[in-house]
């Protein structure tokens, strides 16, 4: 019967309108309509509308009212009519996509292709998007126009520019992709979406730098809360239900923050905040990233499985390390100096990788004086790192040294060439710490 019926018939057509029924925006058509334009055939259609995007370089295509565009699916051809019907009293008009789709291809490629718009018009969106940081305002700060206020985030951090263990940073990436797809999993388990990091070492290790990489590697928005402006508990949920899905939620130095008590919050609050709890019903996909200089004094209900997911170590550079900021910040994979500076990190010199990472800026022009410079800094062990910092943090009473920090805060002032290692006050000479380390709770992992 149905045989019959297709020859009838031959074709059958979908409608995704604007609106439902109820007049509210059909969060479909709102899809269809990016993935049409992106086509590249509806630069054959007859009717196209061009207008200028983000860029003054930018032109885009928009498909005219009533046009028709193909499009080709798993071998099947579809048609999508642009349909507007408009009545002449008021202007009022009703708008849909019409998809025309032969019934013999419908059964097979028609969900696959919704899937596929939907994939598609993700994509576009996310590269369409400029990322934003929001930085809270303080409760009585500017309360017309909400809690966050936002500037474009302009971090060029990548994966690719961060030196670290490359398996390390290939588990990160894949923790990170594995997150994203899971939303079922969580859901199905009666979860909030969220994934929550602890990025933790001495300062000047890459930890700011390496939320920015995750954040342009997400292309996520950042939400980076600055709890001394959080008045209480509430505000803090209130601050929570104000941020938006697909985006990275940051509380940096909350070693220090509670240590030296920065903070209003009660530990309760901020457990209730790592868990998600107000966000849990609107299936909000989240990643919170904390950072520390040391977790040795914090309350481990604060780092149990499921409140922290992932644990990631920052460490002071190693020889690999070195090559890595060498090669990306003067260029250079090899060097005759290298074995020398090889010799002098086994035998327990270290650095931090914001400190060499600076006496190579300041002298790019020349790599062997900027080679040299690193040699002679890293030779030059003794008590400079206990200089200055950003006041006394937990990690000044550390027994690790490479968990020790003491150092000022890069971000008060910029150094000048002499002045990078007393500021930065560093230097170590130390037991190697690990590689940058990767700890998740087993029971978390969905693999
Ligand atoms: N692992 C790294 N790879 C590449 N660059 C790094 C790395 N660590 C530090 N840097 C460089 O040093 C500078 C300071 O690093 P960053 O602010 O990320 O350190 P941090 O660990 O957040 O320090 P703090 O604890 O003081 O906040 C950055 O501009 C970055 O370019
Ligand atoms: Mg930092």
């Amino acid at each position: 019967m149905n045989w019959v019926d297709d020859r009838i018939h031959v074709h059958q057509y979908l409608k995704v309108a604007e609106l439902n029924e109820n007049g509210q925006d059909n969060e479909f058509y709102r899809r269809v309509f990016l993935y049409i334009n992106s086509l590249p055939s509806i630069e054959d259609s007859n009717f196209t509308n061009l207008f200028s995007g983000k860029k003054s370089t930018d032109i885009i295509l928009s498909l005219d009212d009533n046009q028709v565009i193909q499009d080709e699916f798993l071998g099947a051809r579809v048609d999508w009519v642009n349909k507007v019907e408009r009545f002449d009293h008021g202007g009022v008009c009703n708008r849909s996509f019409l998809l025309r789709i032969k019934k013999k291809d419908k059964r097979r490629t028609l969900r696959p292709y919704l899937q596929h718009i939907h994939t598609v018009s993700d994509d576009i969106e996310q590269r369409r998007s400029e990322l934003k940081l929001f930085i809270n305002n303080g409760p009585s700060e500017n309360p017309v126009n909400g809690r966050w206020r936002s500037v474009p985030f302009t971090h060029h951090s990548t994966l690719d520019t961060i030196a670290m263990d490359a398996d390390l940073k290939n588990k990160v990436k894949s923790d990170l992709e594995n997150f994203i797809k899971s939303q079922n999993y969580y859901h199905k388990m009666g979860r909030a979406w969220k994934r929550n990091y602890l990025l933790y070492g001495p300062s000047g290790t890459g930890k700011s730098s390496f939320i920015g990489a995750m954040a342009n590697f997400l292309n996520y928005d950042v939400y980076d809360i600055d709890l001394s402006r959080v008045s209480d508990d509430s505000d803090l949920k209130l601050l929570l239900l104000q941020t938006s899905s697909r985006s990275l939620i940051v509380i940096e130095d909350l070693d220090r923050l509670i240590n030296e008590k920065l903070t209003t919050t009660t530990l309760s609050g901020l457990l209730n905040f790592m868990d998600g709890i107000v966000n849990s019903c609107c299936g909000d996909e989240k990643i919170m990233v904390f950072t520390m200089n040391s977790k040795e004094q914090i309350d481990p209900a604060m780092l149990r499985p499921g409140r922290i997911d992932v644990h990631i170590h920052f460490p002071f550079c190693d020889f690999n390390s070195f090559k890595y900021l060498a090669n990306n910040y003067l260029g250079v994979k090899e060097h005759k100096l290298f074995p020398q500076v090889e010799e002098i990190f086994h035998s327990g010199a270290t650095m931090s990788p914001a400190a060499i990472g600076e006496l190579m800026i300041v002298n790019r022009s020349s790599p062997s004086r900027a080679l040299k410079s690193v040699i002679t800094a890293l030779q030059s062990n003794g008590t400079e790192g206990k200089i200055g910092g950003k006041g006394k943090r937990l990690s000044d009473s550390a027994s690790s040294p490479a968990e020790e920090t003491g150092g000022a805060n890069w971000k008060d002032s910029v150094p000048g060439a002499k002045e990078v290692r007393k500021l930065y006050g560093l230097l170590r000479l130390k037991s190697c710490k690990s590689p940058s380390s990767f700890d998740h709770d087993s029971g978390m992992i969905e693999r």
